[in-house]
């Protein structure tokens, strides 16, 4: 089994202003060993300065500044450049408004064992969701049944936001190709470690919808969503049409 060595965890924030201590302070108490990136996109609500401050009384916290909403994928690939530059062994994800709860992020780092990516899930047996509405489980749900479709990626909660990436793994998937720049970023990362033969592993989580803040999902996310995931299965198709031909 690979040791675990260093953690991080990105979070990735646009106007949390009322979530950024409060999540901070939670994972610090539950994972003391573990250090954060909060990638801050110029929040008009002043998240940036509120980290600021939690990263000038603790040492394990360090803030990306960006200058403008640029999206959760952008903000992540910024994250994950600072995290590795760090020489961090273990790189996470989560986002700032208590979805995730890092008091069961000791679930995900348990069973990193030999696997390069593992995923806190909302969908396999054990997982759940509270507080969603319908609208929210019916797009999760179809989203992943679409990518298991168009793209054959056998996890059951491809969008997912909990994670922690093995350093190799992020090394090997090219992050400087990556184009999305909205939630499906979260969907080419899981298919990209797939497709290069790492192993991905999920557990049971129970996602809990915010009580503060509003989230950033817009038809926009969800457009890009649909145009990135329909043109990678059509791609991959005509991929494996040529192949046959080619026998
Ligand atoms: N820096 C930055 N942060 C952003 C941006 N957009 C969103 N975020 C941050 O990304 C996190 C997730 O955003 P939410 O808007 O709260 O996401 P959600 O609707 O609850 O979506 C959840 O479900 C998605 C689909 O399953 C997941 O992809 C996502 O990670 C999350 O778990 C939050 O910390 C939010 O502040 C952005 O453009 N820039």
């Amino acid at each position: 089994m690979t040791p675990i060595g260093r953690v991080v965890v990105v979070i990735p924030t646009y106007n949390e202003a009322e979530n950024i201590a409060w999540i901070v302070g939670r994972l610090r108490a539950a994972q003391p060993e573990v250090d954060i990136i909060v990638v801050d996109d110029g929040s008009p609500d002043g998240t940036g300065a509120i980290a600021d401050g939690l990263a000038a009384a603790d040492r394990a916290v360090t803030v990306v500044h960006r200058p403008a909403k640029a999206g959760l994928g952008a903000a992540y690939l910024h994250g994950f450049r600072v995290a590795l530059a760090g020489g961090y062994d273990v790189i996470g994800e989560m986002d700032a408004d208590g979805s995730h709860q890092p008091e069961q992020l000791d679930r995900l780092l348990a069973a990193l064992g030999d696997a390069d990516l593992v995923i806190g899930s909302r969908w396999v047996p054990g997982g759940s969701v509270v507080n969603w509405p319908l609208r929210r489980e019916l797009l999760s749900r179809g989203g992943n049944l679409y990518v298991r479709m168009l793209l054959g990626v056998r996890v059951h909660d491809a969008t997912a936001g909990f994670r922690l990436f093995r350093r190799a793994a992020l090394e090997k998937i090219d992050l400087a190709s990556v184009q999305s720049t909205g939630y499906v970023f979260q969907t080419d990362l899981v298919a990209r470690v797939l497709r290069s033969g790492m192993v991905v592993r999920e557990v049971p989580i129970e996602f809990v919808e915010r009580v503060r803040g509003d989230s950033k999902m817009s038809g926009a996310v969800a457009a890009e969503s649909l145009r990135r995931i329909t043109a990678w299965g059509l791609r991959e198709r005509a991929r494996q049409v040529r192949r046959a031909l080619q026998r």
